[in-house]
Protein backbone atom coordinates (compact mmCIF):
# COMPACT_ATOMS: atom_id res chain seq x y z
CA UNK A 1 0.00 0.00 0.00
CA UNK A 2 1.35 3.37 -0.91
CA UNK A 3 1.55 5.96 2.06
CA UNK A 4 -1.72 8.06 2.22
CA UNK A 5 -1.26 11.25 0.35
CA UNK A 6 -1.79 14.83 2.84
CA UNK A 7 -3.50 17.50 1.52
CA UNK A 8 -4.78 20.98 2.74
CA UNK A 9 -8.43 21.84 2.28
CA UNK A 10 -10.32 25.54 3.10
CA UNK A 11 -13.29 25.34 3.20
CA UNK A 12 -15.12 29.30 2.99
CA UNK A 13 -17.98 31.08 2.13
CA UNK A 14 -20.59 33.74 3.53
CA UNK A 15 -21.33 33.19 7.32
CA UNK A 16 -24.09 30.33 8.47
CA UNK A 17 -24.17 28.90 4.96
CA UNK A 18 -22.84 25.66 6.47
CA UNK A 19 -19.38 25.54 6.09
CA UNK A 20 -19.10 23.41 9.60
CA UNK A 21 -22.30 21.27 8.99
CA UNK A 22 -20.51 20.31 5.48
CA UNK A 23 -16.88 19.73 7.34
CA UNK A 24 -19.02 17.88 9.99
CA UNK A 25 -20.99 15.38 8.22
CA UNK A 26 -17.76 14.57 6.45
CA UNK A 27 -16.08 13.97 9.13
CA UNK A 28 -18.59 13.05 11.93
CA UNK A 29 -21.48 11.59 10.13
CA UNK A 30 -23.51 14.17 11.99
CA UNK A 31 -25.44 17.18 11.69
CA UNK A 32 -25.96 19.41 14.35
CA UNK A 33 -29.12 21.98 14.10
CA UNK A 34 -27.84 24.73 16.79
CA UNK A 35 -25.62 27.13 15.05
CA UNK A 36 -22.54 28.26 16.56
CA UNK A 37 -20.26 30.61 14.50
CA UNK A 38 -16.80 29.41 13.70
CA UNK A 39 -13.45 31.18 14.63
CA UNK A 40 -11.29 28.46 13.02
CA UNK A 41 -11.14 24.71 12.93
CA UNK A 42 -9.38 22.03 11.39
CA UNK A 43 -10.66 18.65 10.85
CA UNK A 44 -8.82 15.75 9.66
CA UNK A 45 -10.40 12.44 7.70
CA UNK A 46 -8.86 9.64 5.23
CA UNK A 47 -10.48 8.80 2.09
CA UNK A 48 -9.91 6.66 -0.12
CA UNK A 49 -10.10 7.69 -4.00
CA UNK A 50 -9.09 5.51 -6.77
CA UNK A 51 -7.40 2.66 -4.68
CA UNK A 52 -4.98 6.13 -3.31
CA UNK A 53 -5.44 6.73 0.50
CA UNK A 54 -6.04 10.74 1.46
CA UNK A 55 -4.90 12.37 4.78
CA UNK A 56 -7.04 15.36 4.31
CA UNK A 57 -6.73 18.16 6.94
CA UNK A 58 -9.40 20.68 6.24
CA UNK A 59 -9.86 24.40 7.88
CA UNK A 60 -13.06 25.39 8.64
CA UNK A 61 -13.05 29.00 8.45
CA UNK A 62 -14.77 31.66 10.18
CA UNK A 63 -17.67 33.60 7.95
CA UNK A 64 -16.79 36.07 5.97
CA UNK A 65 -18.67 38.80 4.16
CA UNK A 66 -17.98 40.86 1.08
CA UNK A 67 -15.75 42.93 2.97
CA UNK A 68 -13.41 40.75 4.51
CA UNK A 69 -9.58 40.80 4.29
CA UNK A 70 -8.28 37.54 2.31
CA UNK A 71 -6.29 36.19 5.01
CA UNK A 72 -2.99 35.67 4.05
CA UNK A 73 -2.46 32.58 5.70
CA UNK A 74 -5.47 30.38 3.45
CA UNK A 75 -3.38 31.43 0.31
CA UNK A 76 -0.35 29.13 1.54
CA UNK A 77 -0.27 25.61 1.12
CA UNK A 78 -3.90 24.95 0.54
CA UNK A 79 -4.02 22.39 -2.17
CA UNK A 80 -7.68 22.74 -2.94
CA UNK A 81 -10.89 25.27 -1.72
CA UNK A 82 -14.02 24.88 -1.47
CA UNK A 83 -16.34 27.63 -2.07
CA UNK A 84 -20.20 27.85 -0.28
CA UNK A 85 -23.27 29.88 -0.63
CA UNK A 86 -26.82 28.45 0.23
CA UNK A 87 -29.04 28.23 -2.01
CA UNK A 88 -31.58 30.14 0.04
CA UNK A 89 -29.43 32.98 0.31
CA UNK A 90 -28.70 35.31 -2.54
CA UNK A 91 -26.29 37.56 -0.43
CA UNK A 92 -24.28 34.20 0.55
CA UNK A 93 -24.06 33.63 -3.67
CA UNK A 94 -23.04 37.11 -4.30
CA UNK A 95 -20.67 36.86 -1.38
CA UNK A 96 -18.99 33.75 -2.95
CA UNK A 97 -17.97 35.69 -6.05
CA UNK A 98 -16.24 37.97 -4.07
CA UNK A 99 -14.03 35.57 -2.13
CA UNK A 100 -13.47 33.81 -5.49
CA UNK A 101 -12.05 37.44 -6.83
CA UNK A 102 -9.91 37.73 -3.73
CA UNK A 103 -8.54 34.55 -3.43
CA UNK A 104 -7.46 34.70 -7.52
CA UNK A 105 -5.97 37.62 -5.95
CA UNK A 106 -4.21 36.47 -3.51
CA UNK A 107 -2.65 33.16 -4.61
CA UNK A 108 -1.65 34.48 -8.30
CA UNK A 109 -2.51 31.28 -9.85
CA UNK A 110 -5.12 30.78 -12.52
CA UNK A 111 -5.40 27.17 -11.43
CA UNK A 112 -6.76 26.18 -8.59
CA UNK A 113 -8.56 23.08 -7.36
CA UNK A 114 -11.98 24.74 -6.68
CA UNK A 115 -15.51 23.25 -5.74
CA UNK A 116 -18.39 25.53 -5.86
CA UNK A 117 -20.88 24.37 -3.57
CA UNK A 118 -24.54 25.46 -3.34
CA UNK A 119 -25.91 24.40 0.34
CA UNK A 120 -28.98 23.77 1.80
CA UNK A 121 -31.05 21.92 -1.04
CA UNK A 122 -33.62 20.50 1.41
CA UNK A 123 -35.10 24.08 2.01
CA UNK A 124 -36.89 23.63 -1.19
CA UNK A 125 -39.33 26.46 -0.26
CA UNK A 126 -36.65 29.07 0.67
CA UNK A 127 -34.67 28.60 -2.24
CA UNK A 128 -33.25 31.66 -3.79
CA UNK A 129 -30.31 30.81 -6.10
CA UNK A 130 -31.19 28.23 -9.18
CA UNK A 131 -29.22 25.07 -10.06
CA UNK A 132 -28.84 27.14 -13.53
CA UNK A 133 -27.29 29.99 -11.92
CA UNK A 134 -24.78 27.66 -9.85
CA UNK A 135 -23.62 25.71 -12.94
CA UNK A 136 -23.17 28.79 -14.78
CA UNK A 137 -20.99 30.62 -12.35
CA UNK A 138 -18.67 27.36 -11.79
CA UNK A 139 -18.16 27.03 -15.73
CA UNK A 140 -16.80 30.84 -15.57
CA UNK A 141 -14.49 29.75 -12.86
CA UNK A 142 -13.66 26.40 -14.79
CA UNK A 143 -14.96 25.01 -11.51
CA UNK A 144 -16.70 21.71 -10.49
CA UNK A 145 -20.52 22.54 -9.28
CA UNK A 146 -22.20 20.58 -6.76
CA UNK A 147 -25.46 21.48 -4.93
CA UNK A 148 -25.51 19.56 -1.24
CA UNK A 149 -27.77 18.87 2.01
CA UNK A 150 -25.33 18.83 5.27
CA UNK A 151 -28.88 18.30 6.74
CA UNK A 152 -29.86 15.26 4.90
CA UNK A 153 -26.01 14.03 4.05
CA UNK A 154 -26.35 14.59 0.24
CA UNK A 155 -23.47 14.36 -1.86
CA UNK A 156 -21.46 16.11 0.68
CA UNK A 157 -18.71 13.01 0.55
CA UNK A 158 -18.82 13.86 -2.94
CA UNK A 159 -17.21 17.44 -2.16
CA UNK A 160 -14.22 15.86 -1.02
CA UNK A 161 -13.94 13.62 -3.35
CA UNK A 162 -14.69 15.84 -6.77
CA UNK A 163 -11.91 18.20 -4.61
CA UNK A 164 -9.37 15.27 -4.33
CA UNK A 165 -9.92 13.70 -8.79
CA UNK A 166 -9.46 18.01 -9.43
CA UNK A 167 -6.09 17.98 -7.59
CA UNK A 168 -4.73 14.77 -9.05
CA UNK A 169 -6.26 16.31 -12.62
CA UNK A 170 -4.13 19.80 -12.40
CA UNK A 171 -1.08 17.85 -11.38
CA UNK A 172 -1.25 15.59 -14.16
CA UNK A 173 -1.77 12.31 -12.31
CA UNK A 174 -4.92 11.98 -14.28
CA UNK A 175 -6.04 11.75 -17.77
CA UNK A 176 -8.08 14.85 -18.68
CA UNK A 177 -11.27 14.25 -19.66
CA UNK A 178 -12.15 12.71 -23.17
CA UNK A 179 -14.69 15.55 -24.78
CA UNK A 180 -15.19 13.99 -28.16
CA UNK A 181 -13.95 10.14 -29.16
CA UNK A 182 -13.19 9.71 -32.79
CA UNK A 183 -13.43 5.78 -33.65
N1 LIG B 1 -31.78 22.95 6.59
C1 LIG B 1 -30.45 22.98 6.57
N2 LIG B 1 -29.77 23.68 7.50
C2 LIG B 1 -28.43 23.69 7.44
C3 LIG B 1 -27.70 22.98 6.42
N3 LIG B 1 -26.38 23.18 6.65
C4 LIG B 1 -26.28 23.96 7.73
N4 LIG B 1 -27.51 24.27 8.21
C5 LIG B 1 -27.82 25.11 9.40
O1 LIG B 1 -27.38 26.43 9.15
C6 LIG B 1 -26.83 27.01 10.33
C7 LIG B 1 -25.39 27.44 10.06
O2 LIG B 1 -24.61 26.29 9.82
P1 LIG B 1 -23.02 26.28 10.05
O3 LIG B 1 -22.54 24.97 9.56
O4 LIG B 1 -22.68 26.68 11.44
O5 LIG B 1 -22.60 27.45 9.05
P2 LIG B 1 -21.15 28.08 8.84
O6 LIG B 1 -21.06 28.44 7.40
O7 LIG B 1 -20.09 27.18 9.36
O8 LIG B 1 -21.27 29.40 9.73
P3 LIG B 1 -20.06 30.40 10.24
O9 LIG B 1 -19.23 29.64 11.19
O10 LIG B 1 -20.76 31.56 10.86
O11 LIG B 1 -19.32 30.85 9.04
C8 LIG B 1 -26.96 25.95 11.44
O12 LIG B 1 -28.11 26.20 12.18
C9 LIG B 1 -27.08 24.65 10.66
O13 LIG B 1 -27.80 23.67 11.39
C10 LIG B 1 -28.45 22.24 5.45
O14 LIG B 1 -27.92 21.60 4.53
N5 LIG B 1 -29.82 22.29 5.57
Amino acid sequence: MPPPRERKLAIMGYRSVGKSSITIQFVDNQFVESYDPTIENTFTRQIKVLNQEYKLNIVDTAGQDEYSLFPVSYSLDIHGYILVYSVTSAKSFEVVKVIYDKLLDMVGRIKIPIVLVGNKTDLHMHRKVTTDEGQKLAQTWNAIFLETSAKDNLDVQEIFKKVILEMERQDGNLPEEKKCIIS
